[in-house]
């Protein structure tokens, strides 16, 4: 297939992909063993991406919110990795890439530790390392949040929330196994921590400048560096690289080949490093908990650009 040249991408070439992909949905199926998630519009769409010198484009729902769920996960580690150290967030799980579903946990009965801090385990981890009482971890994560996206309004959904508390009891069992094994110390305040950051509400649009983010060493989609640091910014998309997809990310770094950090709303936000971001939304997923239309406009773009890292 011929390639084009990135300068010539504008928010036409987002919105011919989109139309080409979106009935993808019809394959999929929306979240609903987090109840609040099954309410969300299947049909919903949503394409953005965030260029050279942060130019913004977007094409479908724009203003489609919609919850980050997993991909919180990458914020989290961002901030545990920079309070305590890597080798101390390390020491407690794994690097391991990951051929297994994002709620697995059977290896903390063997190993004891989480494989890595893209699975549930390993992410109910990194949040329990964050310092700070009662909610103060995850005031931490929102911050982080709106501060690479520019975006003080962006909040949690205290609905999704309650909703993923009142069912998650496999993440309970994963934190009390965790607890037992000496790697969790705090009590379910730090578990609530998780839920909430999961519950943290935004757009493809936000997605597409966090994925800008860490492929330009943590500096913002607008160039404030407040936060530079490229070793940060290689680990992080090390495990995007690895395990952002759960089971399928081998199989989507074959196809892909970039760092990306899926969540069961329906969201994928992907860096291409040293180059730009891209943002996706469509909450009908595939049977790993991936956005199935987002996994293809992604493909879609990679191959007309030539994106892949490989
Ligand atoms: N893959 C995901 O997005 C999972 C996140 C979800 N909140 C859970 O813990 O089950």
């Amino acid at each position: 297939q011929q390639t084009a040249d990135i300068s010539t991408l504008s928010e036409k070439t987002l919105s011919t992909i989109l139309e080409k992909d979106r009935t993808y949905y019809t394959q999929g199926k929306v979240a609903d063993y987090i109840p609040e998630l099954g309410k969300m519009d299947a049909k919903a769409i949503a394409f953005s991406v965030v260029g050279k010198d942060g130019k913004i484009f977007n094409a479908g729902d724009v203003h489609q919110k919609f919850t980050m769920q997993s991909i919180s996960k990458i914020i989290a580690l961002m901030i545990a990795v920079s309070e305590k150290g890597e080798a101390n967030v390390f020491d407690k799980m794994g690097y391991f890439g990951s051929d297994k579903p994002f709620n697995y946990f059977s290896n903390l009965e063997t190993t004891g530790k989480p494989l890595n801090p893209m699975m549930n385990a390993g992410a109910i981890l990194t949040t329990s390392l964050i310092s700070g009482d009662g909610e103060k971890p995850f005031l931490k994560i929102l911050d982080m949040v709106r501060f690479i996206t520019k975006n003080k309004t962006i909040d949690y959904s205290k609905t999704v929330y309650e909703s993923e508390k009142s069912t998650g009891h496999r993440n309970r069992g994963m934190f009390y196994l965790m607890k037992n094994n000496g790697l969790i110390s705090g009590n379910e305040d730090q578990l609530d921590n998780y839920f909430r950051q999961c519950s943290i509400e935004l757009t493809a649009e936000d997605l597409a400048k966090i994925g800008y983010f860490f492929a330009n060493h943590c500096v913002r989609f607008d160039g404030d560096a407040t936060y530079k640091n490229a070793e940060m910014a290689k680990l992080v998309q090390s495990q995007m690289l690895v395990a952002g997809m759960y089971e399928f990310s081998g199989e989507y770094a074959r196809t892909v080949g970039l760092p990306s950090k899926s969540g069961v709303g329906g969201g994928i936000t992907v860096s291409v490093p040293g180059r730009m971001g891209i943002g996706v939304f469509s909450p009908s997923l595939d049977q790993h908990g991936n956005s199935l239309a987002g996994y293809h406009m992604i493909l879609d773009l990679v191959k007309q650009y030539n994106l892949s890292l490989f």
